[in-house]
């Protein structure tokens, strides 16, 4: 009998050298393909997530997709954490590193509710850059960061030690050894 993880290892697949040289690329678009990748990736998620959840924070563009099914099953907000200049009201920024390059998020400034409490979701945690932006931003406007939740970890990289050194319960449901 094989394990939710290696079910939705399998899903998962890797194409070398995208978008540059040298990355291993953990691509989810298979797994969102299958009938019942997406929901089993999520009730996964779920399960490691203990006490009531305000808001779930997804980050663009992937994370959407696991955040706002997330968000549905922990009957939690959406909060909508987006590269900068597509949120159309008046936002907070915060620019942050890539495995591959370097880039700008931002969130509404009245988007979280003071204290509420708030799970940071993306597909992938790699560096921790992005993830620790998006943190960086809703404790600016006020939110409690009570965990972030990754469908893939890359632990070579880091970011799972620097949102723990942030204060941040950090899980994901997959390791990936490699870039
Ligand atoms: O931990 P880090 O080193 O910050 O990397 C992880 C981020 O990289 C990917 O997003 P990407 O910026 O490629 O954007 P996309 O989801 O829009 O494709 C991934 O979806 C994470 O958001
Ligand atoms: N290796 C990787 N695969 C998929 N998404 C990523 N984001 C950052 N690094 C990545």
């Amino acid at each position: 009998m094989t394990s939710v993880a290696d079910d939705l290892r399998a899903l998962v697949r890797t194409i070398p050298d995208f978008p540059k040289p040298g990355i291993q690329f953990r691509d989810i678009t298979t797994l969102m393909l299958d009938r019942s990748g997406l929901s089993r990736a999520v009730d996964a998620l779920a399960d490691t997530v203990d006490g009531p959840i305000d808001l779930v924070a997804a980050i663009e563009a992937r994370g959407f997709a696991i955040g706002g099914a997330l968000a549905v099953k922990l009957g939690a907000g959406l909060l909508l954490i987006r590269k900068d200049g597509k949120l159309p009201g008046k936002t907070i920024a915060e620019d942050y590193a890539l495995e591959y390059g370097t880039d700008r998020l931002a969130m509404h400034v009245d988007a979280c509710t003071p204290d509420a409490r708030v799970l940071v979701v993306d597909d992938l945690l790699a560096t921790g850059g992005t993830a620790l932006a998006a943190v960086r931003l809703v404790r600016r406007a006020g939110g409690n960061v009570v965990g972030a939740r990754f469908l893939i970890d890359l632990p070579e990289l880091g970011g799972g030690d620097a949102l723990v050194a942030a204060g941040v319960d950090a899980r994901s449901l997959l390791a990936y050894e490699g870039h």
